[in-house]
């Protein structure tokens, strides 16, 4: 029997990805977009005639329960989101709204209309903000410090309540920033090797940033994508931890970019302090030892072979604009 999956989120970059990889393993996929979302096609173009498009929204309960009942999926991954950090803090309401409360209403749906489907949380780092303990693990206390982070740690325990309270099967993916060239420009990997190739074409002369020793645990949005397939496809729903078990700073990332297009990064880039965030986390690294013992599952691009694939993808890219 072919499987059937509803993805939200679709038009991002997980949602994409995640899209691709149900396809090639015979799924029939749909996906939730909301209408404002509708006309951002860039990231799906390409599968258009493959996945069945259902527009809904997590603001909207009703919206939520129509497309489970259309679809009927056997999985849903909810890859939607409010997922940049510094618009929560301008608009923490509208981020709790999709980012916390869309959860509780697509677990209601759930159980409402189709209690058989496993579901896939989006969880995040930031839940951990300023963590007791380094590597993060599944057990690390929750000590969120902005508005997304603390509507994902709500939504992350949602998930966990409908597994316990009515033997869902829910799992959370607490996911470290991973990156891709369908990454949005306004976040740091993306616009420093987009940054890196414009200048290197003559399209910029400089590049803005914020705080360069901030250190993350980068990995590649394809193998995320791939570890939350896994989860579903286990006897027993539980929670893990997705990351690359390492940390790199900005700064790291700059000269390695820079570095992938033969220019020195001091000659370019300046500090910016309206790029710096308010007492933000600046290291968080995750602990994959769960996860690679239990599924396997490792992450199989390095650091410097990410950044070479986005600079190379990026010098490509504004030439053919140009062209
Ligand atoms: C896991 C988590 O991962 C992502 O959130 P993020 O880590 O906030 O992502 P980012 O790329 O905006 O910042 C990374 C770091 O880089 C620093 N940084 C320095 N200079 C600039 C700068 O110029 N721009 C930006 N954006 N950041 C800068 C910034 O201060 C921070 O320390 C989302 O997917 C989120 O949805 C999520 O769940």
């Amino acid at each position: 029997m072919q499987k059937k999956a509803l993805i939200t989120g679709l038009t991002g970059q997980d949602g994409s990805y995640l899209a691709e990889l149900l396809l090639s393993k015979g799924y029939q996929v749909f996906g939730l977009v909301r209408r404002s979302s509708s006309g951002k096609v860039d990231r799906i173009r390409h599968l258009s005639g493959e996945v069945t498009i259902l527009s809904g929204d997590l603001l909207d309960q009703c919206s939520l329960m129509d497309a489970i009942e259309q679809s009927q999926p056997h999985e849903i991954y909810n890859l939607a989101s409010q997922s940049y950090v510094p618009i929560s803090w301008t608009q923490p309401a509208l981020t709790a709204e999709y980012t916390a409360l869309g959860v509780s209403r697509l677990l209601e749906s759930i159980r409402r209309c189709h209690p058989s489907s496993r579901f896939y949380q989006a969880s995040s780092s930031e839940v951990f903000g300023q963590p007791d303990e380094s590597p993060q693990t599944e057990r690390t206390a929750f000590r969120p410090r902005n508005p997304y982070g603390v509507a994902k740690a709500y939504a992350h325990w949602m998930t966990i309540n409908y597994r316990q309270q009515y033997g869902l099967y829910t799992c959370c993916g607490i996911t470290y920033t991973h990156e891709s060239p369908r990454r949005g420009t306004e976040f740091v990997f993306r616009k420093i090797t987009q940054g890196a190739a414009r200048i290197k074409l003559g399209l910029a002369s400089e590049l803005k940033l914020g705080n360069l020793e901030a250190r993350r645990d980068w990995c590649y949005a394809k193998d995320a994508v791939h570890a939350m397939w896994l989860m579903l496809q286990q006897d027993q729903p539980d929670d893990y931890i997705i990351a690359s078990g390492e940390t790199h700073s900005v700064k790291e990332l700059v000269e390695c970019a820079f570095g992938c297009v033969g220019l020195r990064w001091q000659d370019y880039v300046s500090v910016d302090p309206s790029f710096y965030r308010p007492d933000e986390a600046v290291q968080l690294v995750g602990s994959i030892d769960k996860i690679c013992k239990q599924l396997s599952w490792q992450p199989q691009y390095p650091f410097e072979q990410l950044v070479e694939l986005m600079v190379d993808h990026d010098l490509k890219e504004l030439t053919d604009r140009k062209a």
